[in-house]
């Protein structure tokens, strides 16, 4: 397995509303900070969550997973992203929907298993020993054309390409550590080491082949379709054993992530009876479930369950709720937001808008912001007044708002 031309795919786009956290901001006793890490409020489950991330550095979590509860935009994710940066940070964060397993093409256990896999991190440590080398001059191999190496500090990557013979330079290594060898003849070396962080998900990506046997048709196929490639049982349990043996060696360190499954009441049976076993492996991650949901059926039954969740699974789970917050956290919130988003808003609009998360929900509040500063640019100015926020309230609908006038105008849609 070449660990070089391995790149990690981190999901970014998912947490980009997130920016702003940075940790649970708690105090080394756990108590929340009112304001931390860019965290406001929300305090009784940030406390919890703390809990969490002590039980999880102890090993006290194998085999169960966290369930956060509580209305939307109640602060659920960036809850979860904070365990996993209050964890270290370089611990994978993997977000998904639950919806996200139904698709025509894939298994939905198979698009289970690739996030656990992208919420489990492999820190590789990458030993380079660089003694100091005297170059010699001799007729360039290439015949005049090519470059060929006059000279050769430490630290310098060279390598020999295999089809010409030519020595090539191929960048630098950061020098961390210089050593004496401590026996003679003395030789000044520099030891180097980069440390490279990937996930279970991004080597089976890297190694995998794309479909089809070689017969014509398959050929043509994969020319159709040329980044399409599977990463079978097989391809995933060679990958184990060489992970397994770089751990042995020392060379690898495993750190398990943070799989967070968002509207986790949208798995069905199957999916559940998967994360049950999936939970008892070696190789899991931490993984954290979020739902907005009460009492419903279990996706595909008429069996009830709280938050849509099989009881035995709900055995296993560590429940935190969350509550909605008050205008003032909301204000502080948005605050934060518009900080993050380099936008100028001025106290009567925030606390405008703060009125407006009460009323629908904080994600829609925090959601018109970027539309309030086009009006504003539109109209010539850098910072964002009551006025623009009123005129983007009146083009943009909240959930609630839009319920409420389907519900009112049901007779002019197709039912
Ligand atoms: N206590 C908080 N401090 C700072 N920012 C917060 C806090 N709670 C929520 N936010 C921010 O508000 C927005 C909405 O929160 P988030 O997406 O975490 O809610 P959620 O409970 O996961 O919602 P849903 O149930 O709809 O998935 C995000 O930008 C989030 O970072």
């Amino acid at each position: 397995m070449k660990i070089e031309e391995v790149q990690s795919q981190t999901k970014k786009q998912r947490i980009a509303t997130h920016t702003h956290i940075k940790g649970l901001g708690l105090e080394p006793n756990g108590k929340a900070m009112p304001l931390a890490a860019g965290f406001v409020g929300q305090a009784a489950a940030r406390e919890a969550a703390g809990l969490v991330v002590d039980m999880i550095r102890q090993k006290k979590m194998a085999g169960r997973a966290l369930l956060l509860a509580g209305p939307p935009g109640t602060g659920k994710t960036a809850i979860a992203l904070g365990i996993s940066q209050d964890l270290g940070s370089k611990v994978p964060f993997c977000p998904m929907v639950g919806s996200e397993v139904y698709s025509s093409e894939v298994k939905k256990t198979e698009v289970l298993m690739e996030n656990f896999r992208r919420a489990i991190g492999l820190r590789i440590k990458e030993n380079k020993e660089v003694t100091e080398l005297s170059p010699e001059e001799t007729e360039s191999v290439t015949g005049g054309y090519g470059k060929s190496i006059s000279h050769v500090a430490v630290g310098d990557v060279i390598y020999i390409e295999g089809n010409s013979g030519a020595v090539k330079k191929g960048g630098k290594l950061q020098p961390c550590k210089i050593e004496w060898a401590k026996t003679p003849p003395w030789v000044q070396c520099t030891l180097c080491w980069n440390i490279r962080m990937l996930t279970l998900h991004d080597l089976d990506a890297a190694n995998a082949r794309p479909q089809g046997g070689q017969d014509i048709l398959s050929l043509m196929g994969q020319m159709m379709k040329p980044r399409k490639t599977e990463i079978t049982d097989k391809l995933r349990q060679e990958i184990n054993k060489v992970v397994n043996r770089y751990i042995d060696e020392g060379v690898a360190e495993l750190v398990p992530g943070v799989l967070f499954i968002d509207e986790v009441h949208m798995l069905d049976m199957e999916c559940f009876s998967y994360l049950n076993r999936a939970l008892e492996s070696s190789l899991s991650p931490i993984v954290i479930f979020a739902t907005n949901r009460g009492i419903c059926n279990v996706r595909g039954t008429d069996m009830t369950s709280p938050h849509g969740i099989p009881v035995d699974l709900l055995d296993r789970l560590v429940i935190m709720r969350t509550e909605t917050y008050g205008p003032a956290e909301m204000i502080q919130i948005l605050a934060i937001r518009a900080q993050v988003e380099e936008l100028v808003v001025d106290e009567e609009s925030l606390a405008y808008l703060g009125e407006i998360g009460q009323q629908a929900s904080l994600r829609h509040a925090v959601q018109l912001l970027s539309p309030a500063s086009v009006v504003a640019k539109m109209n010539g100015r850098d910072n964002i007044c009551k006025a623009d926020l009123e005129e983007v309230g009146t083009l943009y609908l909240d959930a609630k708002s839009s319920a409420r006038l389907l519900q009112e105008q049901q007779d002019r849609y197709i039912s």
